[in-house]
Order: structure tokens, then sequence, then C-alpha cells
């Protein structure tokens, strides 16, 4: 008989209950060209679950699946299910601004609102719920001190967000996702044009939310998976690979692929 599909394992250590998303035989191509092939695994709830692998493998497209961001691409065709919270995120009933409040998104390079710094967290805000001024207030308080941010900026909450740094601009961009409780967050290499110390404060950052939510992060940072993630999926060619607690995943590899890359044999 042919051994099980190593990625497979990850079906059944991470069982159905503690799951927030569940993806099944999904498939994804953009045109006549795949991306995805077949994926099949969960991701854990309030944990961090890392995307790894060569460049054009999939770790985007899988992550932008998440949230339906490829709705907007009319070339994109899809198969299987994703799930959230045993929900199919494409049945008809599921409303996409609300999918999208749930499951917030921070993009690689920081991309804050030309307004306020008050205004970019309380935007999502505004959009969602009439608020009274103080609530508001303590929401965006609130949303900068989860975000490691507030200590830095609470003087000057009504200057430009353009006027903060490149780290502090990222963890603006988390706090206005925050704000409107997500309950994922996923983070599209969101250290990689940022220098190490504003790296650091986004890595202590994505440790700290865990206790809350649920993040899901790519990067091509080998070291960063390790350091903060607990779950680890490699792919390869738009196929789930291996997938393992990252512990394991870096030490212990079942697949020899899986070594090359993150022995940095396979680029
Ligand atoms: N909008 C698009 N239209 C057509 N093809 C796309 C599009 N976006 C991605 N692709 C292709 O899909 C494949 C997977 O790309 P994707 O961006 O998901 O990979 P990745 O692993 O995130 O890469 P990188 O690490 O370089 O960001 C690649 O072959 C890429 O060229």
């Amino acid at each position: 008989m042919p051994p099980a599909p190593v990625a497979a394992g990850a079906v059944t250590e991470i069982p159905s209950a503690a799951s927030c998303f569940e993806l099944e035989g999904l498939s994804l191509a953009y045109g006549d060209t795949p991306a995805l092939s077949n994926l099949t695994l969960r991701i854990p709830r309030q944990r961090v679950t890392a995307f790894i692998g060569p460049s054009g493998c999939g770790k985007s497209t899988l992550l932008r699946a998440l949230n339906r961001l490829h709705d907007l691409n009319e070339d994109v065709q899809r198969q299987g299910h994703i799930r959230l919270e045993g929900q199919e995120i494409h049945a008809p009933e599921v409303v996409v601004a609300e999918l999208r409040r749930r499951v917030g998104m921070v993009f690689q390079t920081p991309n804050p609102f030309p307004m306020s710094i008050y205004e970019n967290v309380a935007f999502g805000l505004r959009l969602q719920v009439a608020m009274k001024k103080r609530q508001r207030d303590e929401v965006v308080e609130w949303a900068l001190q989860s975000a490691a941010l507030w200590d830095e900026v609470k003087d000057r909450l009504y200057d430009s967000a353009w006027s903060l740094s490149g780290g502090q601009q990222q963890r603006l961009v988390i706090a206005r996702t925050l704000a409107v409780q997500p309950e994922v967050l996923l983070l599209d290499e969101p250290a990689s044009a940022l220098d190490p110390i504003s790296t650091l404060k986004i890595e202590e950052l994505i440790r700290s939310l865990k206790s809350r939510l649920t993040l899901v992060l790519v990067t091509h940072n080998m070291q960063q998976a390790a350091r903060v993630s607990d779950y680890t999926a490699f792919l390869h060619g738009g196929e789930l690979i291996e997938y393992a607690a990252t512990d394991t995943l870096f030490t212990n590899p079942r697949l020899a692929r899986t070594e090359n890359y993150i022995t940095g044999r396979m680029g």
C-alpha cells in the first residue's frame, strides 16, 4: 500500500474542534495556470500557523483565498471547500464584507490611509456601527494598545499616519484591523519591508495576539517562522508538501524535500 500523504498528518493532528479554518480539496488556478492543487488542511484556532515555501509556490494565493480576496479576479477558478468555524465561506448567505471583518488582512507594505492616526483606527468602526465619540475613543485606545503602539502615539493621535516610521505604520495597520474585532488575522510577509527592530516588535505582537485570535503568516524568513509559529505548512508547486508542529517540521522533517528547503539547499 502506498504511504499516506504526509500533509494529511495535519488533518489528524489538529482536531476539527480546535480548528478555525478547514480546507478540503482546495484547488485554484489563474485562468489555465494552476496555483494550488488539492489542499486539505486544518488551521488551529488561537495559534500562529506559518506558510513557507519558495517564491511562486502559492503561499499568498492560499492566504488570499481565506478571506475571498480572489473574488475580485474573474480569471480565478476554484474548487474544493474552505470552512470558517464550520461554515463554507463561499455559501450564498455569507456577506463578504462581514467575512473580511472576521478575517482581517495585513499586507507586506504598510498601507495606512491618508488621514490621522486616530482616524485610521476609527475607520472600520465608522463603517460598521454608530458609536458615541467616547466609546470610539476607548476602542481606538484599546486597538492601539493591542498593537503595542499606544505609548508611542498617544500624544500625537491627530498627526498624519504618514508621519510614522514604517514599523509604526505596520502596527497602525494591525491596530486598524484589530479595532473591528476580527477572529483571524492574515499576515502576508508583514515584516519584510521593515528594519530588524521593527521586525522584532511585529513578531512580539504576533505572539501576544494569539491569546485572543488565530494568526496565519506567510513568510520567506525561516527563522521568523520558527520563532513565531506553532504550526508550519511547507508548500511547493502549489501542493502542500508537509505540515506539522513548527518544532517538528524544523528539527525532524519527514520528507527530504522539506529538509532541502529549510536547510537552504532548495530555493
Ligand atoms: N493575479 C495573478 N494572476 C496570474 N497568476 C498569478 C497571480 N498571482 C499569482 N499568480 C501565479 O500563481 C503562482 C503562485 O503565486 P503566489 O503569489 O501565491 O506565490 P508565493 O508563494 O506567495 O510567491 P512569493 O513568495 O514570491 O510571494 C505563481 O506562479 C504566480 O505567478
